[in-house]
């Protein structure tokens, strides 16, 4: 029985795990769960999976949930996802919290030698370096749920990547894919969240929407395959039918296909190296799809497609600064404060007047990550 901590359990990615672990119930059991502060999700997954820590975003949510439940061991804050990620009794570790929160957790499951799911891409994008050295030096391998990478590892099947001629990472186009940068003016968030293939949480689908979820994307395939930038091309693909490809040396692609359902690459970094049924998820019917299609990226009518690029191949604190000021504008976006097309010139203004900084430290990172939101919150006075 595998005994798993999920961070980020009230998400998107939490439910769904929490929707294979609950059909699995001889291979793994619930033994921490962490959420931020909805506490009214959270309650009947508490009741159902009874795990043995729970952690939450911070003290005033900790103290309304020790209202509700009698439980001796809830914890809060960056700390308590360490405690949820390092306690002796878990195997592994599948972090679907959103956004850089997510990284001290995960550098300490590393060093604790837990196995790690990792569907947190923002952990990645800030700190790819310090995350793929410490798992280097602790034996660990990171298990993608991202659909693209799970995609990825499937195609590789262990292949060595001096193989891999290029990776083909596919995009949907997101809520907007066929609208003009003008017809981009005054888009509202209700039309920005409505993504045409994926049920996704909400800033993940905005990404989506501004193409930054690709440009994470290949900086995440970038530190976890240990491909260049230049070896890592986006291909429009609008039936979300091809997770995405891998061209080998000898001009060989093998490509991962399945209907859009995160269930199975979050089953895939669970029972890897074994598959398991999944029957909860549709099959792919190709005769009723009839038709594949693959555009050409422009990467004019989407910047934040150059702008990950550009930070990605700069490296070091640039893509930290490019992460947060993502989330931050993002997050301003969500609460009807910035207009959609204000995201990419919020992320541009913080990029431009970055120094970078080459190998930061943790420490660094976390005050760069800080400043970053502080500067983009700072335009909205
Ligand atoms: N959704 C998807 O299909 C995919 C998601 N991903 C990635 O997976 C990650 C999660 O995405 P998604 O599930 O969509 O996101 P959601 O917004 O749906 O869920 C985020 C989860 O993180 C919790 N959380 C947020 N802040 C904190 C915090 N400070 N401490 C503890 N928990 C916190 C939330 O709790 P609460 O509910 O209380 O706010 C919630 O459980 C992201 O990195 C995303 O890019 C990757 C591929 C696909
Ligand atoms: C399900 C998943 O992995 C998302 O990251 C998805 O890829 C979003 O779709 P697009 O970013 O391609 O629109
Ligand atoms: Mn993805």
């Amino acid at each position: 029985m595998k005994q798993v901590s999920l961070l980020g359990a009230t998400g998107s990615i939490g439910l769904q795990t929490l929707e294979v672990l609950r059909l699995h119930k001889d291979e793994f059991s619930l033994y921490a769960m962490a959420f931020g502060k909805n506490i009214d999700k959270a309650l009947p997954l508490i009741e159902e999976f009874n795990p043995a820590i729970i952690v939450v975003q911070d003290e005033m949510t900790k103290d309304k949930l020790e209202k509700e439940v009698n439980h001796s061991r809830i914890f809060s804050g960056s700390g308590g996802l360490i405690e949820a990620s390092v306690a002796d009794s878990v195997d592994v570790v599948v972090n679907a919290v959103m956004g850089s929160i997510g990284l001290p957790a995960t550098l300490k499951a590393i060093e604790a030698k837990k196995s790690i799911a990792i569907a947190n891409k923002e952990t990645l994008v800030t700190a790819g370096h310090l995350v793929m050295d410490a798992a280097r030096k602790h034996g660990v391998e990171l298990l993608p749920v991202d659909s693209e990478h799970s995609a990825i590892y499937q195609c590789l099947n262990g292949e060595s990547s001096k193989d891999i001629s290029k990776l083909l990472i596919t995009a949907s186009g997101g809520s907007f894919r066929d609208k003009t940068r003008d017809q981009l003016k005054g888009v509202t968030v209700e039309d920005a969240l409505n993504h045409p293939n994926w049920s996704m949480g909400a800033k993940i689908t905005i990404d989506s929407a501004s193409m930054m979820n690709k440009g994470l994307e290949v900086i995440e395939a970038h530190w976890l395959f240990g491909i260049p930038y230049d070896q890592i091309h986006v291909i429009l693909h609008r039936e979300s039918v091809i997770h995405s490809m891998v061209e080998f040396v000898d001009r060989s692609v093998m490509a991962q296909l399945g209907t859009p359902d995160m269930k199975v690459p979050i089953q895939y970094a669970l029972t890897y190296p074994d598959r398991m049924e999944l029957p909860i998820t549709e099959q792919l019917n190709l005769e009723q799809i009839a038709a594949l299609h693959f555009e050409k990226m422009d990467f004019e009518r989407f910047p934040c497609l150059r702008m990950a690029y550009e930070a990605g191949r700069e490296g070091g604190s640039m893509t930290t600064v490019l992460n947060a000021a993502n989330e931050e504008a993002v997050q301003l976006f969500l609460e009807g404060r910035i207009d959609f097309l204000d995201i990419e010139y919020l992320i541009e203004k913080e990029l431009s007047k970055h120094q970078v900084i080459h190998s930061p430290d943790l420490s660094t990172i976390l005050s760069i990550d800080k400043r970053t939101r502080e500067q983009v919150r700072s335009h909205l006075k």
